[in-house]
């Protein structure tokens, strides 16, 4: 395991090295590196498999001259060749097995060295990276484009060099055996690949569109199931139910235009093929009727097999030529995320050890990129070790921007924060990170057990921690009563949790990192009365002793703070205790007020 991890990071920085402006053939060959010996002996058991291939027409027209002229050739000339042919055939058990063997040792190799080294690139990369590159996108990159460079591989490593053999050796052994016939294969080999080209280009063009259009159907199809239960709540089943069918006949139109034209364009183009085979018989045979070039009966079957396996070769390598092109493209495109210049900038910068938990936000603002207005303007605050900071204001007003800031996910774009003194850009913040627990209001749980979940991020937490940390979460009674207790798997294939025990957890999770600075996000959702108080009590727990910053959407909550900081478009408006801002008579009073009023209508009704 440890071998495989500093194996993808040799590859990661060797790739970021050598990737700009490279072929993409090179960088093949670097992701290969490690098992070039295994692609070359794959290679060679690979075109020793496919012998019998070039070596039955030989077979047969030796045969052939034996049996047409047997004054000529000893008896034992026809055990042999047959024994030849015997052989070659057999040997395509062991040599099948240790082909694939060597090439799934590299190719899988390949595989997951590549996917471990981008998923460390990922790791690595900062949040822009992330509002640029959508997800769908990045797992294509991970999934898709990793297995087109695998298919790459095969064609590269495999496939072609045993196509462009069988070519070569039919040439030479035409060449010495019948040397005036490699003039008629020079002129009806491309002429036949040209035909079965044009011939066969309507039916690969439509087939790619069906392609695209049963991918978008699929994307259509799987759209729908998620919005079944809505479309069942608008009652909307028979408006889907038609809208659905006609995609679908929309679809299976495409699909039977184009099983019409396989249908012509396939037989079409066998047609040609077996004709230009057929005319490559007739001449040979007639050749070798009148004694000419000296053709013998054997070479008519010799030339009349090599002249299939040479146009057939031809067809294939041209087949995979656009297969190829779009492994080398998937290379680029996985260089993208491998050369991707917006790392984090953590090397080489002071490691955090020991964390006060005391900000001072100088003047910083912060703008997007590709933004008109900053998302945050000369904001200023000094924050006591231990101070429960309330961030309030309306949706857009830079809350979560503030929150980001802190975490170090985004940098100022002018003014400065410190942390117990020292400019946050000088820290390296991974270290910074160790100390903080950010609870956002999406509680984010994974697949996999109760435990893992809570244990997420902290190494090495003793079972007595997880106790505690549970118990101060208010969790232990529901995790109790789960089927499994702490092993219990949540998720797609787990059991299902309610928005309060899942806050809870990642409270628990929060917890459990005795973190130093506190980051949450109050979740807008409301819970029921009960959840709502179990939450609030823990998350008075969760504030103790520690830096917090909250975004607060509960008076409860605001309430307990030390400070509360009003944010509009961007800027602190007010700031203060809760009886200051509430004596300013300014917009925190306003909102209050309308809070207030709106309380109890909401508890009412939901009474
Ligand atoms: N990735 C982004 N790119 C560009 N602009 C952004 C981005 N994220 C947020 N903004 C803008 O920055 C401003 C502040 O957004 P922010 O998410 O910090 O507000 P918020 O107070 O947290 O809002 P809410 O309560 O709705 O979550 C908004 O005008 C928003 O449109």
């Amino acid at each position: 395991m440890k071998h495989s991890l500093s194996d993808s990071e040799q590859l990661l920085r060797l790739t970021i090295q050598n990737y700009r402006g490279k072929h993409p053939f090179r960088t093949l060959l670097l992701l290969y590196r490690r098992d070039l010996r295994n692609i070359g002996l794959s290679m060679l058991f690979y075109v020793i498999k496919h012998s019998p291939e070039w070596l039955r027409p030989l077979i047969l027209a030796n045969i052939i001259d034996i049996v047409s002229a047997p004054s000529q050739h000893a008896f034992w000339e026809l055990w042999l060749n047959g024994a030849i042919f015997a052989v070659s055939v057999v040997q395509n058990i062991p040599t099948h097995y240790l082909y694939v063997r060597f090439m799934s040792l590299a190719t899988r190799r390949m595989e997951s060295r590549l996917r471990a080294a981008l998923i460390r690139r990922l790791q690595e990369l900062s949040l822009e990276f992330y509002w640029q590159n959508s997800t769908g996108l990045l797992q294509s990159k991970l999934l898709r484009d990793v297995e087109s460079i695998q298919l790459l591989s095969s064609q590269l490593f495999e496939f072609l060099p045993s196509a462009l053999l069988t070519i070569l050796i039919a040439l030479i052994v035409t060449g010495i055996r019948v040397p005036g016939f490699l003039l008629f294969f020079l002129a009806t080999v491309p002429l036949t690949v040209i035909l079965m080209r044009v011939l066969t280009k309507p039916l690969s063009d439509r087939n790619q569109k069906l392609r695209q259009q049963y991918e978008t159907m699929s994307a259509y199809l799987v759209e729908m199931v998620k919005l079944i239960p809505i479309t069942r709540a608008h009652g909307a089943e028979s408006t889907e139910i038609d809208r659905t069918h006609n995609k679908l006949i929309l679809f299976q139109e495409a699909a039977m235009r184009v099983d019409r034209i396989n249908a012509i364009a396939g037989a079409a183009s066998w047609v040609t093929l077996r004709l230009f085979g057929c005319l490559c018989l007739i001449v040979s045979a007639v050749f070798a009727y009148k004694g000419q070039f000296g053709v013998t009966a054997g070479s008519v079957v010799l030339l009349t097999g090599y002249f299939d396996s040479l146009t057939t070769s031809v067809l294939q390598i041209l087949a995979v030529l656009p297969q190829i092109g779009r492994g080398f493209d998937a290379i680029r495109s996985v260089g993208e995320i491998l050369e991707c210049p917006q790392i984090e900038p953590n090397h080489g910068k002071i490691l955090v050890t020991e964390v006060r938990g005391a900000f001072t936000f100088e003047s910083v603002d912060f703008t997007y990129p590709y933004a008109e207005k900053p998302a945050l303007v000369d904001f200023s605050l000094t924050v006591s070790p231990g101070e429960t900071i309330a961030i309030v204001g309306a949706s857009g007003a830079g809350k979560s921007t503030l929150l980001n800031l802190i975490i170090g996910f985004l940098r100022p774009s002018a003014g400065r924060i410190f942390l117990d003194g020292r400019d946050l850009n000088t820290l390296d913040l991974r270290t910074y990170r160790r100390f903080l627990s950010v609870v956002s209001q999406e509680t984010i749980l994974f697949e996999g057990t109760v435990e893992e979940n809570i244990l997420y991020g902290t190494a090495g937490a003793g079972e007595a921690q997880l106790k505690q940390a549970i118990e101060d979460a208010n969790a232990l009674e529901f995790i109790d009563e789960l089927p499994q207790g702490l092993n219990t798997p949540i998720g797609e294939n787990g059991v299902r949790l309610s928005g309060g025990q899942r806050q809870r957890i990642a409270i628990a999770r929060a917890l459990i990192r005795n973190p130093r600075v506190l980051l949450l996000d109050e979740a807008t959702a409301s819970l029921d009365s009960a959840s709502e108080s179990l939450i609030q009590e823990v998350l008075e727990r969760l504030m103790g002793g520690r830096t917090t910053f909250v975004v607060a959407h509960r008076l409860s909550t605001i309430r307990k703070a030390d400070r509360i900081v009003v944010l509009e478009t961007g800027r602190i408006v007010e700031s203060g205790s809760l009886q200051q801002l509430l004596d300013n008579q300014g917009l925190f009073a306003r909102l209050y007020a309308l809070q207030m009023r709106k309380l109890p209508l909401v508890r009412s009704s939901g009474e």
